[in-house]
């Protein structure tokens, strides 16, 4: 029953949110809730439409640039690389995740959606952003529920992105963390681009723009 209500209560939620979405990618979308509930989790329809609506309202135009290389930092079970992927199919999308059980589910999804150009890594994110092959390699970072502190998760973000290019963060309800946050953008080598409230998760996304190199600091505890 949850799994019929997930495509019109998404739809629904898009229209809502001003996010036009095609029947296709509603199909797609669809597929990959059913997905997570038969694998993951037997999240609610109205739960998952929601969490799919909060990974598609981070895109901004002025950080997306079309085919840009992406990382979705710690993305568990795909969020929000695989929503965005499927809103934005020109995206190059790497997904990062500590866990290799997410790992093996992503993998299935990517294949199950006929996804391309999406690549998958088995990684802690403070390996991962010192490697060549990562650090500075992409245009555009994010990530969504990792539970560090704004100043570490923009540090971390802003290591795989070249210079220029931008780290949104999937802030949430920390107003503490947002005092200062200019100060502790700059901190790590980054300009604060703006940031954006939205009701839905209570969800405070804060872009941030690469303005010089850092070395990562090695915090081990927070
Ligand atoms: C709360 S989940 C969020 C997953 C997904 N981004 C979402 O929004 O549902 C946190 C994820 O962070 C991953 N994680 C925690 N510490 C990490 C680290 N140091 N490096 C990479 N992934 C990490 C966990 O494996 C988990 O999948």
């Amino acid at each position: 029953m949850e799994q019929m209500d997930f495509c019109p209560k998404l739809a629904a939620m898009a229209v809502d949110y001003n996010i036009k979405l095609s029947d296709k990618q509603l199909q797609e979308l669809t597929c990959f809730y059913d997905l997570l509930y038969a694998r993951i989790h037997n999240w609610s329809a109205d739960i998952m439409a929601g969490t799919m609506i909060d990974c598609l309202s981070c895109y901004d135009p002025n950080t997306f640039p079309v085919g840009c290389r992406v990382i979705d930092i710690a993305s568990g079970p795909g969020f929000p690389g695989i929503p965005l992927k499927i809103l934005w199919p020109d995206i190059k999308l790497c997904m990062l995740d500590a866990s290799e059980g997410r790992l093996s589910f992503r993998q299935e999804v990517v294949e199950r959606l006929n996804l391309a150009d999406v690549t998958n890594l088995h990684c802690r994110v403070e390996d991962a952003a010192i490697l060549p092959e990562h650090h500075g390699q992409y245009q555009l970072s994010m990530s969504r529920g990792l539970s560090y502190s704004l100043q570490r998760l923009v540090e971390l973000g802003l290591q795989f992105v070249e210079t220029g290019g931008h780290y949104i963060e999937f802030e949430v309800e920390r107003r503490h963390e947002m005092e200062g946050v200019a100060e502790k953008v700059a901190a790590v080598g980054g300009e604060l681009v703006k940031v954006k409230e939205q009701d839905l998760e209570g969800r405070i996304f804060v872009y941030a723009k690469k303005v010089r190199e850092m070395p990562l600091t090695s915090v081990t505890a927070e």
